[in-house]
């Protein structure tokens, strides 16, 4: 599993597939240059009058509410619909999800669409699905991911679709099969925009990726596993955001293979 994980790394450096990124205004930025890190390739776009083209000519869509108003919910509805036509894939990243009413009907309208894929960390997933043990904070989590592993199952059996939960172990499920991870650190909690480039680097490599459980595996392992590298070399989360680049950039399959903690749980 490790070794195939490494080659879709690898592949995706090759590819370098065309995400298209309806994305929020905070990380805007730190997400095209993880894209671009990891070797893939980012445009950031919420025209309507573009929606459709921008759909053909890209590879997978994120659809991120992180900063959501009435114009942008329509550019998602209108991009998510035409990646379903076009059977390309699209993550959804609820952010906020359970902080206000607006944020939760759109989410529950955007469900309706069909998410390929839905990461989020385990306060979002629980809203998500409505099984809110604790009220959401914001934008950050207030649980445990081993705490929303119902929530997500909710969602995979009511929706079809393939779940992340980030967090200290970061868990990936579907119908078939689910993965555990435990690389990253802390820190990466303190920089904002880690969720939404994790989310963003899913959309990469389910665009090269058939099966949406490894496509997840190896994007959460490719940023973790970064993560804790870059940890380990970092004063603070400054630096940290900056040495998380460098080694998305140049990660060596050595390094991968001797620091990825992998637990394969179903499948
Ligand atoms: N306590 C932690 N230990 C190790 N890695 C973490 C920790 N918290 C978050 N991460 C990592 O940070 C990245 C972003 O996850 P998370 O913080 O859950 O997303 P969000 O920013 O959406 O809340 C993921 O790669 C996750 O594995
Ligand atoms: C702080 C904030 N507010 C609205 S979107 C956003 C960024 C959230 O990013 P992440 O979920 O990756 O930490
Ligand atoms: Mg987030």
């Amino acid at each position: 599993m490790k070794d195939l994980l490494w080659k879709n790394i690898a592949h995706l450096k090759r590819q370098s597939p065309l995400v298209h990124n309806i994305t929020n205004y905070v990380v805007m930025n730190n997400t095209a240059n993880a894209l671009l890190a990891a070797g893939a390739s980012p445009i950031m776009a919420h025209a309507h009058a573009e929606m459709e083209d921008m759909m053909k000519i890209c590879q997978a869509l994120v659809v991120n509410i992180g900063t959501l108003d009435e114009y942008w919910v329509t550019s998602m509805k209108k991009a998510a619909t035409q990646a379903n036509q076009l059977q390309k894939p699209w993550v959804l990243d609820p952010v906020g999800a359970g902080a206000t009413p607006y944020r939760n009907e759109t989410l529950a309208d955007l469900l309706k669409l069909r998410p390929t894929i839905i990461r989020g960390n385990a306060s979002e997933i629980m809203a998500l699905a409505n099984h809110n043990t604790t009220p959401t904070k914001g934008v950050d989590s207030s649980a445990e991911s081993n705490e929303a592993v119902a929530a997500a199952k909710f969602l995979v059996d009511n929706y079809q679709t393939t779940v992340c939960i980030s967090g200290e172990t970061d868990i990936i499920l579907n119908q078939e099969k689910e993965i555990h991870l435990s690389n990253g650190n802390a820190l990466m909690a303190k920089i904002t925009g880690m969720g939404c480039s994790a989310t963003a680097l899913v959309a990469a490599f389910a665009a090269i990726i058939s099966d949406k459980v490894e496509a997840v595996s190896s994007a959460m392992a490719l940023l973790g596993v970064a993560g804790e590298l870059a940890a380990r070399e970092s004063k603070g989360p400054g630096s940290l955001q900056l040495n998380i680049l460098d080694k998305l950039h140049n990660i060596t399959k050595a390094e991968f293979i001797a620091t990825l903690k992998i637990e394969i749980k179903r499948g």
